[in-house]
């Protein structure tokens, strides 16, 4: 048996067959044909380009149904690439001139293609990397295609598909992934890709289980082997033993239990088992403003993070401000005049959309550069136009504005200040708009939790983001694998920064909510409700079993428990007394 760690962007687990796919997608050999053949094979090319443009305007249209216009549009992208005149242009030159096959012109001009954004990501690093690599899968994802269409057989491995699977592959194009159904693809596995990559994004959004950027494992794998994935820890398992294969089973019947079992709580209050009950607040965290409808469904009352940066997705250049305001003023329109929504200004840079974000290339260290809301101020007219679409789209309801990253109270005055001049300009100009937003902080760097009593003065709420509030404490990067152990929510140190933060926003009555990955783990509940927190955002699908969990404790159980991980040293002795102190729920 081998375990390999990857990156989780799907969660869920799955256990099946193992279907590999080739690496090497289709391989053509050099061609040429006679000089009289040049004009059919150019028209047979022409031929190509359109069948295979109006595949992907079927599929931007058939996902755009099913996902929503923003993910739907990952196929609008891939359209315009393929219609793009100056890779027709370019593969009908090389037939020209060198009498190439139309096969072998379009391999030839995309690899090329690809060779160049290859040599970019390794020219630019960290910055824009990430764009460049995801630009080169999709012209492999074209290539693909284009020799389908060309060859005249279906190279797609999946509509043949019968019995459930388990995909593996070096990687995974959007066209591959938008032929997904959880009926057959149980999960996947890639060697490459990031938690942005629109693969992991759309497995999310189809509710697959996911692990990607694992280290090359396909070579320890054949078709119809057995394996495990673990789309909530990021693990692949090759070669499970039975004793692992039972354990697994278990937790996916209990997985595939929970929103069911939860099912009867949407409706019921999210308070304690105290006498009266003291409610606890749950709010949803989203990225995309059609996910705004999710959080009731799922029982949340309202959007307690909406992270706008995934605006950018499919772009090349940043929003308008009319493009914010309609996303805005959709989110609230669905959550209605009455329940909050929290909307976060871009937190861009580091690992998020960084190539279109206008962060300098080349940074050492991007996550500790000029990124979210030190970025916006120093892109002045970027951070307006967000803020000016905010104020807009506040006369829908309840909108709040929070700043991410914000590491000094002078960064946080810049914030203010800005937003009062976008006040004085929309005024000025006569345009509609709703001026007494309330405003809150992030606290997410350990600078911002040690100066939570100078920046509860300056504001109405506090978010605890504890992810990166993570990250930064223990100096261990959210993302490397060989960190994850440092990677600890439990550790003493952020439990001692997260009282700090709740005892100074209690102290100046205001508001203080949990918004990262922490706030969505059912044993972190009883502790951070113990160290005062009455209002948690988190993914919306979380929301059920957080309210089971909230429904049966007691205030002063909690306070006890909280208490006692406080004078613990280690993360591993904290999470082993939350774990004895409330012992995880077995399946039904
Ligand atoms: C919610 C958070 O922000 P991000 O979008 O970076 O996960 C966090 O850091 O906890």
């Amino acid at each position: 048996m081998e375990i390999r760690q990857g990156t989780a962007v799907s969660p869920g687990i799955a256990i099946g067959p193992a279907l590999v796919l080739d690496t090497e997608g289709v391989r053509i050999p050099h061609r040429t044909v006679p000089p009289d053949q040049v004009g059919s094979e150019i028209a047979r090319l022409r031929r190509a380009l359109e069948e295979t443009a109006a595949d992907a305007r079927n599929t931007r249209e058939r996902m755009t149904e099913r996902l929503g216009p923003a993910l739907g549009n990952i196929y609008g992208a891939q359209q315009s690439l393929i219609e793009d005149r100056l890779l027709r242009t370019q593969i009908e030159a090389r037939i020209q001139s060198q009498s190439y096959s139309a096969e072998y012109a379009v391999s030839r001009v995309i690899r090329d293609f690809v060779k160049r954004l290859e040599d970019a990501v390794e020219l630019r690093g960290n910055i824009g990397a990430a764009e460049a690599r995801r630009s080169a899968s999709e012209f492999i994802d074209i290539e693909r295609q284009l020799l389908s269409a060309l060859l005249g057989h279906p190279t797609d491995p999946f509509v043949s598909l019968t019995e459930p699977v388990i995909v593996l592959a070096t990687d995974l194009m959007p066209s591959d992934t938008a032929d997904f159904s959880p009926r057959t693809v149980r999960a996947f596995a890639t060697e490459s890709g990031g938690a942005t990559s629109h693969t992991a994004i759309l497995a999310g959004a189809l509710e697959i289980p996911a692990v990607v950027g694992l280290s090359r494992f396909l070579t320890d794998v054949s078709g119809g082997d057995t394996v495990i994935i673990d789309g909530d820890k990021g693990l692949l398992i090759l070669d499970p033993d039975d004793e692992t294969i039972a354990r697994y089973e278990a937790r996916r019947a209990e997985a595939l239990a929970r929103p069911d079992r939860y099912e009867h709580l949407r409706d019921m209050p999210s308070v304690t088992d105290d006498d009266p009950p003291v409610p606890i607040r749950l709010l949803g965290n989203i990225e995309l403003a059609q996910e705004a409808s999710q959080c009731l469904d799922r029982g949340a009352e309202g959007v307690g993070l909406y992270r706008t940066e995934f605006l950018y997705l499919n772009k090349t250049a940043h929003p308008t401000e009319e493009e914010h305001y309609a996303a805005y003023a959709s989110v609230l329109q669905q959550i209605g005049p009455s329940r909050p929504v929290v909307i976060r200004t871009l937190d861009l840079g580091a690992d998020k959309f960084s190539s279109v974000s206008g962060a300098v290339s080349g940074e050492k260290n991007p996550f500790l550069g000029l990124r979210s809301v030190r970025l916006c101020l120093n892109n002045l007219d970027l951070f307006k136009t967000q803020l000016r679409a905010v104020l807009r789209a506040a006369v829908f309801g309840d909108l709040r504005v929070m700043f991410p990253m914000i590491s000094t109270v002078d960064e946080l005055r810049r914030c203010k200040t800005l937003l009062n001049e976008v006040k004085e300009d929309l005024e000025y100009a006569g345009i509609p708009f709703k001026g007494g937003v309330r405003i809150g902080t992030m606290i997410e760097v350990p600078s911002a939790a040690l100066m939570a009593d100078v920046l509860a003065r300056e504001v109405d709420f506090f978010s605890i983001g504890t992810n990166d509030l993570v990250q930064y404490t223990l100096a261990a990067d959210r993302n490397n694998e060989h960190v994850a152990n440092l990677y600890n929510p439990a550790d003493p140190a952020v439990l001692r920064l997260i009282r700090m933060v709740m005892q100074a926003a209690h102290k100046h009555k205001i508001d203080v909510n949990v918004c990262g990955e922490m706030s969505g783990e059912p044993l972190y509940i009883p502790l951070l409700v113990g160290l005062g927190l009455r209002q948690l955002s988190a993914t919306p699908r979380k929301i059920p079993e957080i309210k089971r969990v909230i429904r049966d404790l007691k205030i002063a159980e909690a306070e006890r428990v909280a208490e006692h991980a406080l004078t613990l040293e280690t993360a591993r002795q904290v999470e082993s007394y939350l774990r004895k102190q409330f012992p995880p729920e077995g399946p039904d």
